[in-house]
């Protein structure tokens, strides 16, 4: 086992899906894997694999954060081989286009993580943006399945709760559509370790009109986007 997960070698399948919620991927596992067996209990952060139209799939909670999702991609990646990583997480909608539990895939995620600054000693403003393949696969996954996904930038956030909403307008000004907290920590890693990443979403709350969605409905409701990320993982 690594430090913050307890499968055995071999146990973790090559191909990953990233809910930051683990009682969410227990749910994918039971749900949409077959023969879904559960690797790892460490830290109640729930980890399982099975098999979805054959091929071997994992899907690890990560915890909220750029920290706590940090830990589980680099651990992934370098001490059990994975090589494809996609998170299906929540978001706030930004953006007035986009309505409650519309899916995203997210092109880029800017950030106000000290993380990148940190990396590149505050020299360079690092760019983290998803894989180009997965993308295109996951943009003809969803048109084939006749979900509708935008595709757009996202802010990964350390905060879930804001003091500056007037920093989210200016986001959104820009074009950037929602805000969520692991996206670009994930992307960087990715990258740094020769790994493929992307992130799908879906809008849980909307920033602009206020509604929000249920604990219950983010666990166990956000099968299109779960579709969608199954369908382009296994492609
Ligand atoms: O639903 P998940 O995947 O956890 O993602 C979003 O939800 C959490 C905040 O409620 C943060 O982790 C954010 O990124
Ligand atoms: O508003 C939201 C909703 C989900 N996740 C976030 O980070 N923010």
């Amino acid at each position: 086992m690594s430090t913050h997960i307890g499968a055995k070698p071999g146990e973790i399948a090559e191909r990953v899906l990233l809910p930051g919620d683990p009682l969410r991927a227990k749910w994918i596992a039971e749900t949409f894997l077959d023969d879904a067996k559960c690797y790892s209990t460490v830290r109640g952060m729930f980890g399982y694999t099975g098999t979805y139209r054959g091929v071997r799939v994992s899907v690890q909670g990560t915890g909220m954060g750029m920290p706590s999702a940090s830990i589980y991609t680099h651990e992934l990646i370098n001490e059990y081989g994975v090589q494809t990583l996609i998170r299906v997480g929540s978001c706030g909608a930004l953006s007035t286009d986009l309505n409650l539990r519309d899916v995203i895939a997210a092109n880029g995620s800017s950030t106000d993580s000290a993380m990148n600054r940190v990396r590149f000693d505050g020299l360079v403003d690092y760019a983290p943006v998803a894989d180009f393949g997965l993308l295109r696969t996951a943009v003809d996954v969803a048109a084939a399945r006749g979900v509708e996904m935008t595709v757009g930038p996202v802010l990964a956030a350390d905060a879930f709760y804001t003091d500056r909403p007037d920093l989210y307008d200016r986001l959104a000004d820009y074009g950037v559509l929602a805000v969520e907290m692991e996206s670009a920590a994930i992307y960087t890693i990715a990258a740094r370790y020769k790994a493929r990443a992307l992130t799908i979403l879906t809008v849980s709350d909307h920033i602009r009109t206020g509604e929000k969605t249920s604990a219950e409905e983010r666990e166990q409701t956000f099968s299109q986007m779960v579709e969608v990320a199954l369908d382009t993982i296994v492609a």
